[in-house]
């Protein structure tokens, strides 16, 4: 499609949003702006944009195409600016924050005034932020959820579509109440609750420093998502606050719940506790990206010496499989380590365990 896109925020979310714009409608032009000079700079360097903006005005009046990625707070106030601009008859607005409901009631005035405001949110990402992060890949089969509101013809909503088809992600159109509950239960309040074990574990970090060197395991891989930029979450509690507190007000009762069940030493319900987490976590399907994507990891039983790093990253490099994180988690003298290496897709994956059972003799485990 040819056409002016305007990306306003330019970190993750945005940088990918515009590289997938990119790749699929390589005649657009893409114009991005941020409050961040850095990553105006980095989005221009890693030719994620065409050009940019300093001011608002002189992307949106433009535009064919605007796309807010910017935390959920900044997108409400960026609506109403936008509210007052004149902007093409026809253009398409839509955004990528995490929250639906106060987005949406804050797009009504343009609404109102006859402009196609479509929500968004690619439900996938990382705890990572920045134009440096920013990746072509990033939603691929992931949920892409879209609450256009009664009043948006469908003809705008498969033209959305269709600008974002390079995200190669799956498209659901929920109504934003929906979209906030769901995403409360299986993204939002996780969250809350990672960051809450991390703080814990602080806390008792302070009596006894080996709780920092025995929680670097499966702890750290619960409590990745405890990285993600503070600012952004912040503006999803702000935004998504009914729903929270009604999560967590059930996730207090549960907890009462099990404490009683401790207190009393009642080791059928206990067990009955772990079994029906255990029925239902084992039912989740495992080939769809969810709401908190996955990292596809890959176990590798490594001997323990210098350049064993090098040498299984070089068989991967000269296959052309990248990776998003590489850490050993058992390394003892004499001991094989555990080498763990992270890919953005099953496929990745796949094609690593085989590519290093071709030139080595490791073990390979896709736990
Ligand atoms: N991080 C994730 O995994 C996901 C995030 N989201 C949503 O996408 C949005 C963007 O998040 P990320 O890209 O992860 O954050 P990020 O921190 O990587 O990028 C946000 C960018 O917006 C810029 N910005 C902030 N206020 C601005 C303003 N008033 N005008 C212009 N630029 C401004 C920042 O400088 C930054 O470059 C958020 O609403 C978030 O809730 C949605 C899906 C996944
Ligand atoms: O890092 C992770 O796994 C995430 O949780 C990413 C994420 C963050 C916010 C969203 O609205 C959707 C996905």
């Amino acid at each position: 499609m040819k056409g002016k896109v305007f990306v306003i925020g330019l970190g993750l979310i945005g940088g990918s949003l515009a590289k997938a714009v990119r790749h699929a409608h390589p005649e657009a032009v893409i114009i991005g702006t941020d409050i961040s000079e850095k990553n105006i700079q980095l989005s221009m360097l890693l030719g994620t944009i065409d050009d940019s903006v300093s001011t608002l005005e002189a992307g949106a009046c433009e535009a064919d195409l605007i796309l807010l990625a910017v935390p959920v707070n900044e997108t409400v106030k960026i609506l109403a600016q936008l509210a007052d601009m004149n902007l093409k008859s026809d253009v398409l607005i839509s955004d990528a924050g995490s929250t639906k409901d106060t987005v949406v009631k804050a797009a009504k005035p343009l609404i109102d005034k006859g402009v196609a405001f479509i929500g968004g949110h690619p439900m996938a990402g990382s705890h990572k932020s920045g134009a440096g992060a920013a990746k072509l890949h990033l939603f691929e089969h992931a949920f892409y959820l879209l609450t256009p509101g009664d009043s948006i013809e469908e003809k705008k909503v498969e033209r959305l579509k269709e600008w974002l088809k390079g995200t190669r992600a799956n498209f659901l159109v929920v109504t934003p109440s929906m979209h906030d509950k769901l995403t409360g239960v299986v993204s939002h309040f996780p969250h809350i609750v990672a960051s809450g074990l991390v703080k814990q574990a602080e806390n008792y970090s302070k009596e006894n420093k080996l709780i920092s060197r025995l929680a670097a395991g499966g702890f750290r891989d619960i409590t990745r998502i405890a990285s993600s930029s503070p600012e952004m979450w912040r503006d999803i509690l702000l935004h998504n606050r009914d729903v929270l507190l009604e999560l967590m007000k059930d996730w207090l009762a549960e907890m009462e719940h099990v404490k009683g069940l401790v207190e009393n030493g009642d080791s059928e319900e206990i067990l009955r506790f772990f079994a029906d987490a255990k029925v239902f976590r084992d039912d989740l399907p495992t080939h769809a990206k969810g709401a908190i994507p996955a990292f596809y990891d890959l176990y590798i039983d490594i001997p323990d010496y210098a350049g064993i790093i090098s040498e299984i990253t070089g068989y991967l490099a000269q296959e052309g499989i990248s990776i998003t994180n590489i850490r050993i988690i058992e390394t003892r003298e004499e001991i094989y380590g555990v080498l763990v290496i992270s890919f953005q897709t099953d496929v990745d994956r796949i094609k690593a365990a085989d590519c290093i059972s071709r030139h080595s003799d490791y073990e390979t485990i896709l736990a």
